[in-house]
């Protein structure tokens, strides 16, 4: 089954969103996630000029086999606009193959290691009081897991919390980076709080999550996972950048609150450390950033020998396609965590008709061929792509932080 033509189809149902479109020349054709928020049109090109032309007249069955020659074959290995092209030829033709087979993708992975997955969805709110209502809405939806962010007082912008009242949060949200100020002194008195009352609240079964997104220092970390221990956090998301894997040292010497990391990842390199020395809990490498199934499935294998559990990134940056791929996957991997699910407006939903369903706190991935989602191409073309960038982050005196 030899690939006849590939191409990429950009559309903005309210954020942009990239795929790639692989057909064989039996017909069949598959559909990749190649999504880099904030950074879309590079991973375009990068497929458009460097691998579209490549791959055709190749046999579509050959994925591992295409995967090395597009990794080994770029000489420039590894970086996220990279593996995002890889993954998204990688998610195509896992769908082909599953198709051709005439099996829901997670029987190929290796048939379900259990019934449904579990996923956290997002509660925010401008304070501790807006916060807990969005909670109390995600129990009533039937959500057993619950991301708590909230606005930090006396800090005008803070990751996760929508700009207006009611609105969606949606990260990318100006067409050049918007500039938030960060105040860790104030974030870190105040934090504990929102958990407290979650808890007092909510009981003791809920699960709770939080996301640090990169802000603090290894230290200020650890000081922030222990003074949280009694409100038993399902994770602590990204507590400090993880360019520095043996900062994680540190923070694992003063606190038992469970550490996730890796949204940023693209490559098993970029959490080996991480992974092999304990140092984390929880891994997010999640499949459009990190090379698709083929690699992801390497670094849940490693995660597996070290009593790391996946947590894959599902914000609605990641399209309805690779939600529908990592639904399969995470129905399949052995040591399975948590999915995130950020739901995709409905315009979105409506370009990219999926199988997945949501019921009770779970998705399931469905049992259509392959990977399930679909794109609607004549839709998609109604929208066209709007620059939007992610915002930076600075310090009150100006000093340039991480967002
Ligand atoms: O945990 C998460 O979902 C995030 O940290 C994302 O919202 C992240 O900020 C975006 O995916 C960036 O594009
Ligand atoms: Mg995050």
């Amino acid at each position: 089954m030899k690939i006849k033509e590939a191409r990429v189809i950009v559309t903005c149902p309210g954020r942009n969103l990239v795929t790639l479109k692989i057909v064989t020349d039996e017909g069949l054709y598959g559909i990749g996630d190649a999504t880099l928020n904030g950074r879309e049109l590079a991973v375009v090109a990068y497929l458009e000029e460097h691998v579209i032309p490549a791959l055709i007249g190749r046999d579509a069955h050959r994925i591992e086999d295409i995967w090395q020659y597009l990794y080994r074959g770029a000489y420039w290995r590894r970086g996220p606009v990279t593996m995002t092209a890889i993954a998204a030829v990688d998610l195509a033709l896992w769908d082909i193959k599953a198709k051709a087979a005439n099996m829901p993708l997670y029987q190929l992975l290796g048939g379900k290691s259990r019934e449904q997955v579990m996923v956290y969805g997002h509660a925010t709110g401008k304070d501790i009081e807006s916060c807990l209502d969005e909670v109390a809405r995600h129990v009533e939806l039937g959500y057993k897991a619950v991301r708590v962010q909230c606005g930090i007082p006396g800090i005008p912008t803070t990751y996760g919390v929508a700009k207006r009242e009611g609105e969606r949060y949606e990260p990318a949200d100006s067409d050049l980076p918007a500039e938030h100020v960060w105040d860790t002194a104030k974030y870190l008195k105040y934090v504990p709080k929102l958990f407290a009352a979650v808890r007092e609240r909510f009981g003791d079964d809920l699960h709770i999550l939080h996301d640090v997104h990169h802000r603090l220092t290894p230290i200020e970390a650890g000081r922030l996972g222990k003074s949280v221990e009694e409100f038993n956090l399902f994770w602590l998301e990204d507590c400090t950048p993880a360019e520095n894997q043996e900062g994680f040292r540190l923070i694992r010497q003063h606190t038992t609150t469970p550490l996730a990391v890796g949204e940023v990842f693209n490559s098993i390199h970029d959490c080996r450390e991480l992974i092999q020395e304990q140092l984390i809990d929880y891994i997010r490498a999640t499949l459009v950033h990190a090379g698709g199934i083929t690699h992801v499935r390497r670094i849940a294998d490693l995660a597996a020998l070290y009593h790391v559990r996946t947590g894959f990134h599902g914000a609605t940056d990641l399209s309805p396609v690779c939600m529908g791929a990592a639904l399969h996957f995470d129905t399949w991997v052995p040591n399975f965590g948590i999915q995130e699910h950020m739901p995709h407006e409905e315009r979105i939903d409506e370009v990219f008709p999926h199988a997945y369903r949501f019921e009770d706190g779970h998705f399931t991935p469905g049992e259509a061929p392959g990977h399930g989602v679909d794109i609607n191409e004549d839709l998609a073309a109604r929208y066209p792509y709007k620059r939007a960038s992610l915002p930076v982050n600075r310090l009150v005196d100006g000093t340039l932080w991480h967002w």
